[in-house]
């Protein structure tokens, strides 16, 4: 009763945005009956819109799209190479490809929301409280996984009419994508056995920076390989960090991550190496080859106070503030290739 009680009261609440049902919007609990004569079936409808605007909000806050900048700079990468190569990129195939890449990334989050929930690594205090806190139940977030994977290859079906890339090759690169993103949590659970670095490593680096450079050009190449070094280091420093911040919940857990099996200092070592080795290799390019290759460096600015965070341990913001630096590096890496003078890249 108390429970129907306080759902009523949200429904009032929820209701009363953007209806403008003045009645409604006291905040107090007019209880569960409803309004006599005609405000009722508005009451009704109004309850029924605040519960579909609160499951798509919950859907959406589940697929964590403040991670999606990470998958959409390496295609944003792989179509500025096909850019330089063909002097032209096919807009329709860019986006279809964005789509794929993200659907594929959003279900790889929600298969990681559903397993971490099952095997209790996730609780009240994770980054992830879409099961904890039962905003959603685990069969919503298996039936919303289920339909991003159907979406993500009726949008690979769409590829292969639109790109001249041949069915083998772009299976290949896509279900590498598809099977990475399903493993990394499910199955064999990679992320619980030290790998899920490797995997981040490459399903958001030459993974996928191929598969934006590939649907354009219409063939396999290692151009896009060798250029997504710096942004897949960066990428990988947003897990890296991460797990760091969450290595003695994830001890607990049981389960075994690369910063729980190197410790804090090297933990603290290797996230220096991922944030600042891209920085060396942007001035190797930029001062033997082209200055455009420089403007990755102006994000130098928010790298140092990161590793004067994670010096001090202070874990609780790096991820996030990681990501904001990784889009801005990607941006400036994928504006300096565009940028550069014809023939004055390694390869281009
Ligand atoms: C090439 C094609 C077609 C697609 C590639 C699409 C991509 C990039 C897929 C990667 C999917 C993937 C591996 C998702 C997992 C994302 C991830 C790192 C989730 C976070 O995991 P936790 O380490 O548990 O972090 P939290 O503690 O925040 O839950
Ligand atoms: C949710 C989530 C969390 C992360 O730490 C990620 C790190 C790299 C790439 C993607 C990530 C992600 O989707």
């Amino acid at each position: 009763m108390a429970k129907e009680q306080s759902r009523a009261e949200t429904y009032v609440l929820a209701g009363s945005n953007g209806h403008g049902d003045q009645q409604w919007q006291t905040g107090v609990n007019h209880s569960a009956r409803p309004p006599p004569a005609h405000s009722a079936l508005t009451w009704r409808m109004s309850r029924v819109a605040s519960d579909v605007r609160q499951k798509c909000a919950a859907y959406v806050l589940a697929l964590r799209p403040w991670s999606f900048s990470a998958s959409l700079t390496p295609v944003a990468l792989g179509s500025a190479l096909a850019y330089k190569l063909d002097g032209s990129v096919d807009l329709v195939v860019l986006m279809v490809c964005a789509v794929t890449v993200l659907v594929v990334h959003g279900a790889g989050n929600l298969v990681n929301t559903y397993y971490d929930f099952s095997k209790g690594i996730d609780h009240k205090k994770s980054d992830d409280r879409t099961l904890v806190d039962e905003i959603l139940a685990p069969q919503d977030v298996v039936m919303f996984g289920a339909l991003l994977y159907s979406l993500g290859c009726l949008c690979v079906t769409l590829l292969y009419f639109l790109s001249t890339l041949r069915l083998e090759h772009l299976a290949l690169i896509y279900f590498g994508g598809l099977s990475s993103s399903f493993l990394y949590t499910g199955g064999i659970g990679l992320k619980y056995v030290a790998l899920g670095d490797v995997v981040i490593l490459i399903t958001f680096g030459p993974l996928a920076v191929m598969f934006a450079h590939a649907v354009q050009v219409g063939y396999l190449s290692v151009l896009p390989l060798v250029y997504a070094v710096p942004l897949a280091l960066n990428t990988e420093a947003i897990l890296h960090s991460n797990n760091t911040r969450d290595m003695d919940s994830d001890k607990q857990a049981g389960i075994v991550t690369l910063a729980i099996l190197i410790g804090p200092t090297l933990s603290y070592v290797l996230y220096n190496l991922l944030i600042f080795v891209p920085y060396v290799l942007f001035c190797i390019l930029a001062t033997r080859y082209t200055i455009s290759m420089a403007l990755p460096l102006l994000t130098l600015p928010m790298a140092f106070p990161l590793e004067r965070q994670f010096r001090s341990r202070c874990y609780a913001k790096i991820p996030q503030k990681t990501t904001k630096l990784n889009l801005l590096m990607g941006l400036f890496y994928v504006f300096g290739i565009i940028l550069a003078p014809p023939g004055s890249l390694p390869l281009l």
